[in-house]
């Protein structure tokens, strides 16, 4: 393979070799944060990658998280903090450099444990064995910055108040682009969109979806317990567990056993709306990594008939070894464009249910992949709407008279989630409605929902999960 790329999206991490002291945790921040500017690099998939090639203390793997999370979240406001200190523009700077100073600069505002000596420090030895010459500079640059009289987020606001308006100036303060706070703005108002930009700047704690057919809540909540772990039963979701930071899942007996999916809690809610339980053959159009498809399979106690579908080869692969995790065997599966599905012979109106968990622009999943807001573009939203408006449409040729569609996404922008609907409300001319789903979910979500006809959102400031917009349509006739 010549690239940095790979078909999985996993990375070649360059990891250098500083000849002066530097923490493991540092070392592979650095990598895995370059490889993330300069080859455009999934962050949470080098950061696993990176996790999974040393042998690494817990400490060292919280800061090593932290300082890639947190780094890749503040980015805007890091780059306005650091524009006064350096004689030419960030954007000119090389990549290496550019991370070494936001990083270091990350430590110095947001992080009181670390020392400004050590940040300071270890940013120098860095570049002296990525791009020597420049170590002088970024030496300059740090220690002018960590001397300056007012605290970095005294000069942060001072930044932000400067700006033109005041989605530009939550833009630096919150380190957001300019464009989608404005466009939550006029979604859900100013109030509410400023809890939602403080909220998916906060670390996501880590849920547990429990395998009906291996356990049950009280069953893994114990059996963590036993571990020493604390974990308590979800207040969003009765599949769910919350479990207490730093608990590292994929080693645990529970995982490996098939008790347990993580999942977040909000996405729990999803499959539920289906009513797996009175639909036997359900389509699960867009479903790997397969976390909604094994809900909907657990949920019909491993006795219903599903397909899953697929584009990616490499994610269906990842569906397959949760199936076998979980020891769920009615799942079937098939890759390709869901699009063409109802060309295939035999399809039309073939499934008493369908979930169309589509591929969206995940803005509500910040605190999980904190680079999405850097990554996508407006241009994304408008080609991801286009996608997302074929798939309803195709789902709807796809489920029988008297079933029902339930659409899902991550993302918090009306155009890809009510006006998709709307659109392929009107398209189907009648013969599908949408359901009103609001009583059907459980208490803390019911009370939480916000309307957005025809569907409803979770938002990311409401309940500690994930963002996610859900709607139902039933058919009502053939067509
Ligand atoms: C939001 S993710 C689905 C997550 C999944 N439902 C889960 O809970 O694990 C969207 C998926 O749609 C897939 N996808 C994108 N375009 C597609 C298409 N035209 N047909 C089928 N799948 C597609 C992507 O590969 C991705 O796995």
């Amino acid at each position: 393979m010549s690239g940095p790329h790979r078909s999985d999206g996993r990375h070649r991490l360059a990891r250098p070799r500083p000849g002066g002291h530097v923490s493991p945790a540092r070392q592979a921040a650095f990598a895995v944060l370059l490889a993330v500017e300069q080859d455009e690099a999934y962050a949470n998939v080098a950061l696993q990658q990176a996790l999974r090639e040393g042998a690494w203390s817990a400490r060292d793997k919280a800061l090593c998280t932290g300082l890639v999370y947190g780094t890749l979240q503040r980015q805007r406001s890091l780059d306005a903090l650091i524009a006064p200190w350096t004689s030419r523009p960030l954007g000119e700077l090389t990549p290496a450099v550019r991370v070494l100073l936001r990083m270091a600069v990350y430590q110095l505002t947001f992080l009181d444990r670390v020392p400004a000596y050590a940040a300071i420090h270890e940013a120098v030895e860095l570049c002296k064995s990525v791009q020597p010459q420049a170590a002088g500079f970024v030496n300059g640059v740090l220690r002018s910055f960590a001397r300056a009289p007012s605290p970095p987020c005294e000069r942060l606001r001072a930044l932000a108040d400067k700006a033109a308006d005041e989605a530009e100036a939550w833009g630096i303060w919150y380190s957001y682009p300019t464009w989608l706070v404005t466009r939550w703005r006029a979604a859900f108002g100013p109030a509410r969109c400023e809890r939602m930009l403080a909220a998916c700047n906060e670390e996501a704690g880590l849920s547990l979806r429990v395998n009906p057919l291996r356990a049950s809540v009280d069953a893994v909540v114990a059996a963590l317990a036993a571990q020493g772990v604390h974990a308590e039963p979800s207040p969003v979701s009765p599949a769910g567990v919350r479990v207490a930071d730093g608990f590292a899942v994929e080693n645990a007996a529970v995982y490996r056993d098939g008790w347990v999916t993580p999942q977040d809690e909000a996405a729990m809610l999803v499959a539920p709306l289906v009513r797996p339980a009175e639909h036997r053959r359900i389509l699960d159009m867009c479903a790997a990594p397969g976390t909604k498809t094994t809900h909907l399979a657990e949920l019909q106690a491993d006795g219903g008939d599903i397909e899953a579908c697929d584009i990616h080869p490499h994610k269906l692969r990842l569906l397959h070894g949760a199936l076998r995790r979980l020891g769920i065997g009615s799942v079937r599966t098939r890759m390709m464009d869901a699009r063409l599905l109802p060309d295939l012979p035999g399809m039309r109106e073939a499934f008493d249910a369908v979930l169309l968990d589509a591929p969206c622009s995940g803005f509500g999943v910040l605190r999980h992949r904190p680079d999405i807001r850097w990554r996508r573009t407006p241009d994304d939203v408008t080609r991801l709407a286009r996608l997302q408006r074929e798939l309803l449409l195709a789902a709807v040729r796809l489920v029988r008279p008297g079933g029902v569609i339930v659409y899902s996404t991550c993302t918090l922008l009306p155009e890809e989630n009510e006006e998709v609907v709307t659109a392929a409300l009107s398209a189907a001319a009648g013969a599908v409605v949408a359901e009103d789903i609001r009583d059907e979910l459980p208490p803390r979500p019911r009370a939480e929902a916000v309307d957005a006809p025809p569907g409803l959102y979770i938002l990311p400031d409401a309940l500690g999960t994930d963002g996610f917009f859900i709607a139902r349509l039933r058919k009502v006739r053939a067509g």
